[in-house]
């Protein structure tokens, strides 16, 4: 990333439907409001609550394909049902201008920005079991009964594939969770590693 696209760099944030990465997000941009968080285009319908063009652009099929067919889009796939993908030209400026930028994408779409730019370092947040990932997804109150077990079985596969990933966090404890992946992004020199942050990080951290 350096070497592309000066001092930015881009991070990408990956983990099942309902393991908290968006309210870890939040709480990370509120003690690090410099990062530059990507907002996605998706085919999903809004949520209450959901603001177009702050926590999604919400794109009708046609729309989402025009920016398929154009390039726009950095990485897409389909995620239980909905188109969801990454717009391009926001991330290349933020980087390019040196900022940190966070995708949080699901697994597909973490594998082709893998495949595309290799530099970027991805963290995968797994929840303490599957029987606590149910609970979060009923818990948010947010999706149909079909919804949450599209979701759930998804979520299986995805787990299966965490050690694809640089590093991996496991969101038990949000507070203690969220300092975790604060010491992945700003590593103090003088701090022992936390036993609870997986292995491949220490090894593979930039
Ligand atoms: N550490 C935690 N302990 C308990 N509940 C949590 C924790 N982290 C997040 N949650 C709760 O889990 C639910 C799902 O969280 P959130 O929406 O952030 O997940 P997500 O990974 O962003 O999901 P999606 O990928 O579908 O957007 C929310 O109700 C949130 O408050
Ligand atoms: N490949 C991409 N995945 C994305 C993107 N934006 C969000 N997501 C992931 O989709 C699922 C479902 O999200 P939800 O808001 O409907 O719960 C979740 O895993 C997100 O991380 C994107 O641009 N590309």
């Amino acid at each position: 990333m350096q070497e592309r696209w000066s001092s930015g760099r881009l991070i990408v944030l990956t983990g099942p439907s309902g393991v908290g990465k968006g309210t870890l997000l939040k709480a990370l941009m509120t003690r690090h409001p410099e990062l530059y968080l990507s907002i996605s285009a998706t085919t999903r319908a809004p949520r209450p609550g959901e603001v177009d063009g702050q926590h999604y652009l919400f794109l009708s099929r046609a729309e989402f394909q025009a920016l398929v067919d154009q390039g726009e889009l950095l990485e897409w796939a389909e995620f239980a049902g909905n188109c969801y993908g990454t717009p391009r030209r926001p991330v290349e400026a933020a980087v390019q201008e040196g900022k940190w930028v966070i995708l949080e994408i699901e697994l597909e779409g973490a594998r082709q920005i893998r495949d595309t730019f290799p530099e970027a370092l991805r963290i995968f947040v797994l929840p303490p079991s599957l029987h606590e990932l149910e609970h979060r997804l009923r818990g948010r109150g947010q999706d149909s009964e079909e919804a949450i077990a599209r979701r759930l079985e998804r979520a299986r596969a995805e787990i299966n594939a965490a050690d694809e990933f640089d590093v991996q966090v496991v969101n038990d404890d949000l507070g203690l969770a969220l300092d975790r992946i604060e010491r992945i992004l700003f590593p103090a020199a003088d701090t022992l590693p936390d036993p609870a942050i997986a292995l491949s990080e220490r090894v593979k951290t930039p």
